[in-house]
C-alpha cells in the first residue's frame, strides 16, 4: 500500500455497530458494538469460530441482512456519508455499488440455467443502466479480468470447475466497480491449491482495481496469506485488532493464541485442527463479563463480571483485561 492510501480518510467506517435477530418472538445480539474503519486499498481478515457474527457484520455493511435483523446500534459511514443500512428501500442505490460480497458456494447463487455471460451482463444492466450489448462487452471484460477467456461465458454454471465458478462469482462482485469486496468464506469449499488461485487473483484484483478486501474465514492461514490487518471476533465482539505481522509474532488475546495454535503445521507434519477447548457460547445466554471467560486459559476473578473494553478505533487494540493496564497506560500516555 502507498504512503498516500494511509493518509486519506477512511473509506468505510463503523461506529458501534450492533445486530439483533429476532426469532419466534425472541431477540438476540448477534454484534454487538463494532467499531472499526477501512481505509481505500486495504485488506483485512474478519477470523472467528462459527457464530461469532463475522457474516452478520459483512452483511450489515453490504446492506444484506435478512428480515429479521434489526440495526440495534451504530451507524456504518462510506466515505464519511452515513449509510442508511436499517431502510432496505434507501439501500438500494448503495447494494453491489459500494460494498459488494463474494459468497462460498458460487453453484447455490448462480442460476442453473443461464449462461455465465448473462448473469453477469445482468447488474450492468440493471444497476448502471447498460444497454444489453453494452453490458454483455463489459460482461466479457469481467471475465477476462479474472482469467477466464471471454469465449467460455456461454457455458452454463455446471460446465465450469469449481474454482472457475467461483471466478464468475468475482466477476459478478467487481460489475458495479465497488471499491469494497468482501470474501465469506470466499474460498472455503475449494480444495488447497484452487483456494491458492483465488487468493491470488483476489490479491491482484486488490491492487489493479485500488479495491479494499474484507475476508472473512475462520482460517487465520487464509489472512496471512493476503491480509494487512486482522480482527478477531468472538460472541459478536471484536475482542483483538492488528497487523497480521504482529498477530503472529505476538498475539494478545488468549483466543487468539488459541486460534493461532489450532492451525494445522505442514511444515512440523501436525495436519489435524486442534479445537479450541469448551464450546463456543450461547448468544441467547451470554456469559457474564468477558464471554471467552469460561475457555480462558488465563482467566482471572474480574474476567466473569467486568466486559472488557476495546477503546480506540485502529490496529493494535485488544479486549482483555490481562492487557488492561498497559491498554489505560498508553491511553494516558496520549492524554
Ligand atoms: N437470520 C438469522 N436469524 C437468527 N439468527 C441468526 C441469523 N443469522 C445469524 N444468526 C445468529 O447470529 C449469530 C452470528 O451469526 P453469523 O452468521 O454472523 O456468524 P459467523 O461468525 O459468520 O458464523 P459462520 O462462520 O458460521 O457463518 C449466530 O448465533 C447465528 O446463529
Amino acid at each position: 500500500m502507498t504512503n498516500s492510501s494511509h493518509d486519506m480518510a477512511p473509506l468505510l467506517e463503523i461506529d458501534r455497530l450492533s445486530v439483533d435477530y429476532g426469532l419466534k418472538g425472541v431477540s438476540s445480539r448477534a454484534i454487538d458494538c463494532v467499531s472499526f474503519a477501512l481505509r481505500a486499498g486495504e485488506a483485512v481478515g474478519l477470523v472467528g469460530e462459527s457464530g461469532s457474527g463475522k457474516t452478520t457484520t459483512a452483511m450489515a455493511i453490504a446492506g444484506l441482512l435478512s428480515p429479521n435483523a434489526r440495526i440495534s446500534g451504530g451507524q456504518v459511514r462510506y466515505r464519511s456519508n452515513r449509510l442508511p443500512i436499517d431502510d432496505d428501500a434507501a439501500m438500494r442505490p448503495h447494494r453491489w455499488s459500494e460494498t459488494s460480497v463474494v459468497f462460498q458456494g458460487a453453484m447455490n447463487a448462480l442460476n442453473p440455467v443461464h449462461r455465465i455471460i448473462k448473469q453477469i451482463a445482468e447488474p450492468c444492466i440493471l444497476k448502471l443502466g447498460m444497454s444489453r450489448g453494452e453490458a454483455t462487452t463489459r460482461a466479457r471484460e469481467l471475465l477476462e479480468l479474472v482469467g477466464i477467456p471471454a469465449d467460455r461465458g456461454t457455458a452454463y454454471p455446471h460446465e465450469l470447475s469449481g474454482g472457475m465458478r467461483q471466478r464468475v462469482m468475482i466477476a459478478m462482485a467487481l460489475a458495479c466497480r465497488p471499491s469494497i469486496i468482501i470474501g465469506d468464506e470466499a474460498t472455503t469449499a475449494l480444495d488447497v491449491m484452487t483456494q491458492a488461485q483465488i487468493l491470488k487473483l483476489l490479491g491482484e484484483l486488490r491492487s489493479r482495481l485500488s479495491l479494499a478486501l474484507i475476508l472473512i474465514t475462520h482460517d487465520l492461514s487464509v489472512v496471512a496469506e493476503c491480509c494487512d490487518r486482522v480482527m478477531i471476533m468472538y460472541a459478536g465482539r471484536i475482542v483483538e485488532d492488528s497487523t497480521v505481522d504482529e498477530i503472529f509474532a505476538q498475539p494478545k488475546h488468549p483466543y487468539t493464541r488459541l486460534l493461532i495454535e489450532s492451525i494445522p503445521n505442514l511444515a512440523s507434519g501436525k495436519r489435524v485442527i486442534r479445537p479450541i477447548p469448551g464450546d463456543p457460547p450461547n448468544l441467547m445466554n451470554r456469559p457474564s463479563g468477558c464471554a471467552f471467560h469460561p475457555r480462558c486459559p488465563s482467566a482471572m476473578g474480574v474476567c466473569a463480571t467486568e466486559v472488557p473494553s476495546l477503546d480506540k478505533v485502529g490496529p493494535g487494540r485488544v479486549a482483555c483485561h490481562l492487557h488492561r493496564s498497559s491498554q489505560e497506560d498508553k491511553v494516558a500516555a496520549h492524554a
